[in-house]
């Protein structure tokens, strides 16, 4: 069997593996990265998961009532595969161009704490490395329910990508990011969509303004929403599926089966550690497959790291992406940094316009038992910030919370156009300690979606007594 020794080993070629890859191959260190897919070469980002999904969601919201649905579905997909082509090529050769690298296609498993197998077809090969730095992220989790099963018409968010034709009716089951992105997507995209969901409310974690406001939007893009409802059952036949739902609550008139031409399970996802032969190497996984971690990313075997969504962490890329700075930081130097270091992380759900979130919201703040000042407006009403009227789309509202005694801001909903710009600029202003005055009098570019921060923040009232 064909043998490599090397420094660093990297099992997947997701954000923070392939970062550390690029980067401690230039730094004198030999670096093998192992990747099972082609198709997956540059990792789910750019594959099968942020850019194709927010290319897809941008091609949506540009569709005009009077555009065929069928055609401007058809174009966006081949616009879309054009993208990722583009990407996976450039992913590759980023790293190909790096001598140090040596990047070897199949599926790794350990065989021993510091020694992986590799297969490809009939081929195996044998990568040693005193550090390994697991990085195979995650895969869709199917529910227990009759019938869900992959299937032509029942799909996981990776194959919906690729469903053809636009299904008319749509069924989406779940209420995390996956299921509200494709549910606003594909509704602007003209498909019918019904979105079946477990919990009473949409969006439990946002306040219920911000809430109310984000179910209200999807229902003009023609979403309809069955909450509290859980599926008992999905027949696939010929001409369509049939959903079968239970709701807690019975409402005259709503439906129990809803016919679909296609059905997304958007459930959540588990960790991609089932034949990896952590057991084996003695890394040890929690009791949902993760892998176990400290602060600094180390796993319960010395110079076996886990980055990316496989260690359990928030799943976004650039929570990967600071993953492979700790590793690397430990590898290469001080070793001081860790996931403790990270103060307001944000994060942004895509539908148009997007739903961004930084640090407490007012609920959150409410429970905490702290007295915080809130400045909430809608869009609409806020008239220093004509950009959405401009752009014409002056759906949602901003709520930033503020604590009275250090006039810090606590946390912010941006649920507006250029959300998930306007959140970085907040999420900055937290971790620097930058005050809400300094905001509110902040000079802001014109017409921007920044200055609704003069406005927003002018209007800070006790969160006794907001609405
Ligand atoms: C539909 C969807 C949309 C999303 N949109 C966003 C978004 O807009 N913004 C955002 O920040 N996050 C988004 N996310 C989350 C984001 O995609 C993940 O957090 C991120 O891609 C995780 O990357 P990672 O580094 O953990 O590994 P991944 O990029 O998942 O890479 C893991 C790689 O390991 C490979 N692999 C697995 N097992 C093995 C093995 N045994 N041997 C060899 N190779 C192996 C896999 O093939 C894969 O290529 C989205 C997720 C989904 C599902
Ligand atoms: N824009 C972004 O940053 C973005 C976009 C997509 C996904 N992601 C991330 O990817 C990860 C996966 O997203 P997701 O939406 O698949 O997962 P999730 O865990 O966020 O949501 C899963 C949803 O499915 C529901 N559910 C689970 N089992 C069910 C069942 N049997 N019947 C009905 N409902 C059920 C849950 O109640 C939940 O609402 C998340 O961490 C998410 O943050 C991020």
């Amino acid at each position: 069997m064909e043998e490599l020794v090397v420094d660093v080993l990297v099992i997947g070629w997701g954000k923070g593996g392939k970062t550390l890859a690029g980067a401690l191959g230039r730094n004198g260190r030999t670096v093998a990265l192992v990747e099972r897919s082609r198709e997956m070469v540059g990792g789910s980002c750019i594959n099968i998961a942020c850019v194709p999904t927010k290319d897809l969601v941008e091609s949506a919201a540009h569709r005009r009532d009077d555009d065929d649905p069928q055609a401007w579905f058809a174009d966006a997909v081949a616009g879309r595969d054009n993208l990722v082509e583009k990407l996976r090529a450039r992913n590759h050769a980023m790293l190909s161009e790096v001598e140090a690298v040596t990047l070897v296609g199949g599926r790794a498993r350990f065989t021993a704490p510091h020694q992986v197998e590799v297969t490809a077809g009939d081929d195996r090969m044998l990568v040693r490395a005193a550090s390994i730095v697991v990085n195979t992220g995650t895969v869709p989790a199917w529910p227990d329910i009759p019938g869900a099963v992959p299937s032509a018409r029942v799909h996981d968010s990776t194959t919906i990508q690729h469903v053809s034709p636009l299904p008319e009716r749509l069924v989406i089951v779940g209420g995390g990011d996956v299921a509200l992105e494709f549910a606003d997507m594909f509704a602007q995209f003209g498909s019918r969509v019904t979105l079946v969901q477990r919990g009473a409310r949409v969006l439990r974690h946002e306040d219920a303004d911000v809430a109310d406001a984000a179910r209200e939007l999807l229902e003009e893009h023609g979403v309809e929403f069955i909450t509290g409802a859980a599926v008992t059952s999905i027949v696939d036949a010929p001409d369509r599926a049939t959903v079968a739902v239970a709701v807690a609550v019975a409402v005259d008139g709503v439906a129990r089966e809803f016919a679909a031409d296609a059905v997304l399970l958007a459930t959540g996802r588990r960790p991609a550690t089932d034949d990896l032969g952590l057991d084996v190497a003695g890394i040890v996984r929690d009791e949902r497959g993760y892998v176990v971690v400290d602060e600094r990313l180390g796993t319960s075997v010395e110079g076996v790291y886990a980055v990316g969504d496989v260690n359990g962490g928030p799943q976004f890329t650039y929570v990967s992406l600071d993953d492979h700075r700790i590793v690397t930081d430990r590898i290469m130097g001080a070793g001081r940094r860790t996931i403790v270091d990270r103060v307001a992380v944000p994060r942004t759900t895509f539908l148009t316009p997007p739903l961004a979130r930084v640090g407490l919201n007012v609920t959150q703040a409410r429970a905490q038992g702290r007295a915080v000042l809130v400045g909430s407006k809608r869009i609409a009403d806020i008239a220093a910030m004509p950009r959405p009227k401009i752009v014409g789309e002056t759906h949602g509202l901003i709520s930033v919370v503020v604590d009275p005694g250090t006039d810090l801001v606590l946390g912010a909903t941006v649920f507006s156009i250029d959300a998930h710009e306007v959140i970085n600029l907040i999420a900055l202003a937290m971790r620097a300690g930058v005050s809400a005055t300094a905001l509110r009098d902040g000079i802001w570019t014109h017409p921007s979606s920044t200055e609704a921060l003069n406005e927003v923040l002018a209007s800070l009232i006790p969160a006794s007594a907001a609405a």
